[in-house]
């Protein structure tokens, strides 16, 4: 069966005045269907050029080589014009700080409901409702009036609930969630991954979904890639590279979250003993 996504050897690099850095150096990894993979490491590893590369969506400094493959599908090459109708229709991406994306002068209702008159040529009534329904989706209460409002009047928790909406628009087969709740409380942070598990579900898409805490980690990925140095150095399920990682930095990385020595790694060996299944690999 194939991949959903498959990345083959993929090299990132940003020219720069000191000449080409290599922001991920020969990276190979796969995500299928209803899948979550989180890719974690520390600031500067190149989680973001990884992520930026598979949405075709990197700086104009940057050049990638290697394979990218969405169902088959080869992304690295494509021109712009292609890029959009894949990223309007197979993948979305949502980023740390919502107020980036949504656009401070437009209206919630406006900045849902045009590229639903663009992309899926509906009608201004159709794609009024589409937005309202939503907005339901993604737990926003009374979408009628939110519609009306403007991205600051709105919560940061809100704000990113919008921008998740804007992402399943097209309800997308492959969802890159950069760092969506560094921005928020720790409360709000809980229920925004609860929403990305529940769509992940609901709507059956593959998640990349980029972090660098692993106490996140232990909350949503089914598949854990380490990266250090723009390099891949620990890949497994989550219930392995959480009860015996590998990689010294991987194990740094745990021992760096307080909780997941205790609470999480006790909520995963429950959940490991509960479907009868080991951990070992
Ligand atoms: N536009 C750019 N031009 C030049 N270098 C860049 C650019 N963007 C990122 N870099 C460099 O590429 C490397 C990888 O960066 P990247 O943003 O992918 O890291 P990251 O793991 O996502 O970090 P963070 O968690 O801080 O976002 C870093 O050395 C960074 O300084």
């Amino acid at each position: 069966m194939g991949h959903l996504l498959l990345v083959e050897n993929l090299v990132t690099q940003y020219r720069t005045a000191g000449g080409k850095l290599p922001a991920v150096q020969g990276i190979s990894f796969s995500v299928n269907k209803g899948e979550t993979l989180c890719i974690v490491g520390e600031s500067g590893c190149g989680k973001s050029a990884t992520s930026l590369s598979i949405m075709g969506l990197l700086p104009a400094n940057g050049e990638i080589t290697g394979s990218i493959r969405l169902k088959g599908d080869e992304i690295v090459g494509k021109s712009e014009e292609q890029l959009q109708k894949i990223r309007g229709n197979e993948m979305s991406m949502i980023f740390q700080e919502p107020m980036t994306a949504l656009n401070p002068v437009f209206s919630i209702g406006f900045q849902l409901r045009e590229p639903l008159m663009i992309h899926r040529k509906l009608s201004k009534k159709e794609a009024t409702q589409n937005s309202i329904d939503l907005l339901d989706k993604v737990g926003i209460p009374n979408p009628e009036e939110k519609l009306k409002q403007y991205p600051h009047e709105l919560s940061g928790g809100m704000r990113q609930r919008v921008m998740i909406a804007m992402a399943l628009a097209c309800d997308p087969s492959l969802l890159i969630a950069d760092e969506p709740t560094t921005a928020l409380d720790v409360t709000i942070q809980a229920q925004i991954i609860e929403l990305i598990d529940d769509l992940k579900e609901q709507m059956g898409m593959g998640v990349v979904f980029v972090t660098h805490d692993m106490g996140v980690v232990a909350e949503i990925a089914d598949r854990v890639m380490v990266m250090y140095g723009g390099e891949v150095v620990e890949m497994g399920d989550v219930y392995s590279v959480f009860n015996s990682p590998q990689h010294s930095y991987t194990k740094k990385l745990l021992a760096a979250v307080p909780n997941v020595d205790d609470e999480s790694k006790f909520w995963l060996q429950e959940a490991t003993t509960d479907d009868g299944s080991t951990t070992s690999s």
